[in-house]
């Protein structure tokens, strides 16, 4: 048998099934037996519908399809593959229908059978983080940056966690795909390698594996490397998140990029302006020694100190999410209370929790702390997210971040916060948390001097006043927090209400616009909260 015939009735063949039963005469090849079940989904190629191009890559083309009625990515391999693109595509399939992970793109199967149309079916994801990253139409705040970042690293974890090891190989923004709710997922698993735990590997005759500008110097001098070759490539992703520029620009030329890499240790600049944290973790990750390099699980640690710094912007606050809270994203109401009640010093470890305190301490029924607690929920709390009866209200790090730009400083107020937040809403004028165009519909026809305070939608920690000035036109006017003070007009106060009894005429405001939902909370029959 020629080498040419061998190798066409190889790829006729299933992969996975060359030791197995063949399948039977009557159905066609790619068929799913019960002999060949054990291996990946098998998809043949006339169930698959080609719809528009998704991206190229060096393996062949990706296309938006059709499968089982299911809108799919479809990877289709080039017409003529080599042995050694026919061996990266079914190891691509191999790894792939091994994996599963909410971080990694999901399999749904292959057409690995029919020579010509090797194909591979994955969910169908919005497009790739290089292009998004660098459409800067898009508005991509640095925390909605550094939860992708989360996830990528979820996704490597995971596959550097498994036993045996995969490695990656070729961790690139390009690889990383985001779906509709920005969620990432890693893909492209042709360059992936499986090592035991420990083991170190070194690229063969054909070279290095990869793409040259994100490998690791060790991979590009065809050295010993290990699964610390995919975090060098991480920091290089991390950099390009951060400052969604290109990477390397300035090289045209691979032995110079190669010396520059590898000898000089050139890397891309990180802007001043970078956190701390972050700028200290991608040096870590390109550090030109493999064993100084974090491992995952120290860099998933390590961002969601960072998103917890992005979110929360009060230093103490961090601190109490970072001590209580690390892993999560909201927290159930009843254990921020409790957490946030010993932070500030009104329980500690001899008293009962300040949830129990307030649902079962009679002394507390119609107490200020009770009414404080109140107010605090009235602001921080979002509504369960599902449905069922164990359900909880949970709070936001991002609404406790925006909290506490808006009414203080944990360290300098302590429980004082509570107070502040009281305060403020027993003004009938505060309307807390509404929009711009629910602020118009509350002062629709209402007479001129007619007025509300809100948070402001755009500016961190700022209130927004708006208000019927002459004719009913509707106005809105910023309050600034500079050095934490309330300023409007070149007057800076040290509480809005201060503010408004100060600068009411000087804004002709007068009335206060009725209708905010925080009185009810405050007075159960007297409307109140006037200027004076
Ligand atoms: N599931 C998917 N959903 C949406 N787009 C996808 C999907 N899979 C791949 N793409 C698009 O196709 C591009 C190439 O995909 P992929 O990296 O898997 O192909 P490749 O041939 O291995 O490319 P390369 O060798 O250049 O890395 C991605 O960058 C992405 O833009």
């Amino acid at each position: 048998m020629s080498s040419n015939t061998k190798r066409r009735k190889d790829e006729q063949q299933p992969y996975y099934s060359s030791q197995q039963q063949q399948p039977q005469m009557q159905n066609p090849s790619y068929m799913q037996t019960a002999d060949n079940m054990l291996g990946p989904p098998e998809i043949g190629p006339d169930e698959i519908i080609t719809e528009s191009i998704l991206g190229d890559g060096s393996f062949g083309t990706v296309y938006k399809g059709r499968c089982r009625q299911k809108d799919v990515a479809v990877k289709v391999m080039l017409k003529q593959v080599d042995e050694k693109t026919l061996k990266d595509f079914r190891k691509e399939v191999a790894i792939m229908s091994k994996i599963f992970h909410p971080n990694i793109v999901l399999f749904l199967g292959a057409c690995t059978s029919v020579p010509g149309k090797l194909m591979i079916c994955t969910e169908l994801m919005r497009g790739n983080l290089e292009t998004l990253l660098m459409d800067h139409n898009i508005k991509l705040p640095l925390i909605t940056r550094m939860r992708m970042s989360k996830d990528a690293a979820l996704g490597v974890l995971w596959l550097h966690s498994s036993n045996p090891v995969f490695i990656h190989r070729d961790l690139k923004t390009s690889n990383l795909l985001v779906d509709s709710n920005l969620t990432l997922k890693v893909c492209d698993f042709g360059l992936s390698q499986i090592k035991q735990r420990g083991e170190n590997l070194k690229d063969g005759q054909d070279g290095a594996k990869g793409t040259p500008l994100w490998m690791a110097p060790e991979v590009l001098q065809g050295k010993l490397f290990n699964e610390k070759a995919d975090v060098y490539s991480f920091g290089l992703v991390l950099w390009q998140i951060y400052t969604r520029k290109e990477l390397f620009p300035e090289f045209d030329n691979f032995y110079k990029f190669v010396t520059a890499i590898c000898e000089k240790q050139v890397r891309p600049p990180i802007p001043d302006d970078c956190p701390a944290a972050l700028k200290e973790l991608i040096k870590n990750c390109w550090d030109p020694a493999p064993e100084v390099r974090p491992g995952f699980s120290e860099i998933v640690s390590s961002l969601e100190s960072i998103i917890i710094d992005c979110s929360i912007p009060d230093e103490y606050g961090a601190i109490m999410w970072k001590n209580h809270f690390k892993h999560i994203d909201d927290a159930p109401w009843k254990d921020f209370v409790n957490v946030f009640a010993n932070f500030v010093g009104l329980t500690n470890q001899n008293t009962s929790t300040m949830y129990d305190l307030l649902c079962f301490s009679p002394n507390l029924v119609g107490s200020t702390i009770e009414l404080n607690f109140k107010c605090l929920k009235a602001i921080i709390v979002s509504p369960p997210k599902g449905v069922g009866p164990q359900e909880e209200e949970v709070v936001s790090m991002e609404q406790f971040g925006k909290v506490l730009a808006w009414f203080g400083n944990l360290r300098d107020d302590g429980s004082q916060i509570l107070d502040k937040i009281r305060n403020l809403m027993e003004c009938a004028w505060f309307h807390g948390d509404i929009s711009t165009s629910e602020s118009e519909n509350r002062l629709h026809k209402k007479p001129e001097g007619t007025f509300l305070v809100r948070f402001s939608t755009s500016e961190p920690g700022a209130y927004t006043i708006s208000k019927v000035s002459k004719n009913g036109v509707i106005s809105h006017q910023r309050i600034h927090r500079p050095g934490g003070k309330f300023q409007v007009n070149n007057s800076k106060y040290l509480s809005v209400k201060d503010l408004i009894a100060g600068e009411a005429q000087a804004l002709g405001i007068s009335t206060p616009c009725l209708g905010s939902r925080f009185l009810s909370l405050i007075y159960k029959s007297q409307i109140s909260g006037y200027i004076n």
